[in-house]
């Protein structure tokens, strides 16, 4: 072989493996519904995503058909709702959203979507535990706080459970709490870095903004209560037709994003997220929502909530009482529904 030949093969087998790396299979279950539609859009966008796989009890490959006219690169297919195009649709993939389950409706807790939400959660978590044990698990279905443990619990009886990939989805919270932050401050939202920890319902959410560039705002009772019930206010305004879902479809895109980045090596990825935390599990509190650094493995690093104010610290107290109860009600679901 001449030396210029054998040269351009080990370029060539650089390139290759390099490529290889950054090949991202991203599934999304719940494919079809407010949320899964622009949120397989926004990922049919992302460069990053190399193959995109779209099921849902029903309408996946329409929507499939329509996504995959659009011109990225990425390779589209909706799978059939079956448990084989369930398992397929799986395969291989490296992030798996679930955003499958019902919505609020006005009057109603994110608790009460729980009869309807917990067994489709814990039957989709099955099939994953079965077809992609190692994909990093990004749960959307709420109520978060609950379906995140149930998804743990099927892990752990699986013998397959890894808590470095599984992420209940928060990036709705400090979204909103940029946003909201930037419309009274007049400032751009992108520049407000607000931390917010605990879970995903109500008071569980708490906005640290004596952490942010304004800690004045831990005493505005008004914005630390638009935070924590942001989802309340759009419930209220789509008037029975369902809860957030062209806001939450961008905090799940930019979510699976930041893990992809990390996978691919970037260092230094942070995100928000409610997995499993060594931050107050001496109070039985098995999962907790903070900064999280992203890497290859998936969880990183996972940071302490750092310094609060007297205005904060009671917020995180009421955090911890419910949170508690969230948390025990989706492990004693999977005791005593273990389903098949
Ligand atoms: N984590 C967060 O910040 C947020 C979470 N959510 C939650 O996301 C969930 C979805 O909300 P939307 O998209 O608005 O609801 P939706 O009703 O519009 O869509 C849900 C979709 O899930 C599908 N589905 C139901 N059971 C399924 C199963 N077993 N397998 C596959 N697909 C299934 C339905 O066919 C439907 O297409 C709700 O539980 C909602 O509360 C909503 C906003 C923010
Ligand atoms: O409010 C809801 O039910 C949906 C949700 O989780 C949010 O918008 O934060």
């Amino acid at each position: 072989m001449s030396a210029a030949r054998a040269m351009f093969g080990a370029v060539q087998r650089r390139a290759f493996s390099a490529s290889a790396r950054d090949l991202s299979k991203v599934t999304v279950l719940g494919a079809a519904g407010g949320i899964g539609q622009p949120l397989s859009l926004l990922l049919k966008l992302n460069p990053r995503v190399t193959e995109l796989a779209l099921y849902d009890i029903r309408g996946g490959p329409g929507v499939a058909a329509d996504i995959s006219h659009v011109n990225t690169k990425s390779t589209v297919k909706g799978y059939d709702p079956t448990p084989t195009g369930l398992a397929q649709a799986l395969k291989g993939a490296d992030v798996v959203l679930i955003p499958a389950g019902v919505p609020r409706k006005p009057g109603m807790t994110r608790d009460d979507l729980f009869n309807t939400n917990a067994s489709i959660v814990r039957d989709l978590a099955k099939a994953c535990a079965e077809s992609a044990p190692d994909a990093n698990l990004l749960i959307i279905a709420n109520p978060v706080n609950s379906t995140v443990p149930i998804c743990a619990e099927v892990y752990k009886a699986r013998g397959v459970y890894n808590p470095k990939r599984l992420f209940g989805v928060t990036t709705l919270d400090v979204v909103r709490a940029s946003r909201f932050v930037s419309e009274i401050k007049g400032t751009d939202p992108k520049d407000e870095k607000i931390t917010v920890v605990g879970g995903h319902s109500g008071v569980t959410i708490v906005p640290l903004f004596s952490q942010s560039s304004h800690p004045d705002l831990s005493a505005n009772a008004d914005l630390v209560n638009r935070v924590q019930f942001g989802g309340d206010e759009v419930v209220k305004a789509k008037d029975g037709a369902g809860s957030a879902t062209l806001s939450m479809a961008m905090a799940g895109a930019r979510m699976a994003e930041s893990v992809l980045r990390a996978a691919q090596g970037e260092k230094g990825v942070v995100e928000p997220a409610f997995v499993d935390s060594p931050l107050y599990k001496d109070q039985g509190i098995d999962f907790f929502a903070s900064k999280i650094e992203l890497g290859p493995n998936g969880v990183e690093k996972i940071h302490p909530i750092g310094e609060v104010d007297a205005n904060e610290q009671k917020l995180v107290e009421a955090c911890l009482a419910d949170l508690k109860k969230n948390i025990e009600k989706g492990v004693s679901f999977v005791a005593s529904n273990p389903g098949k």
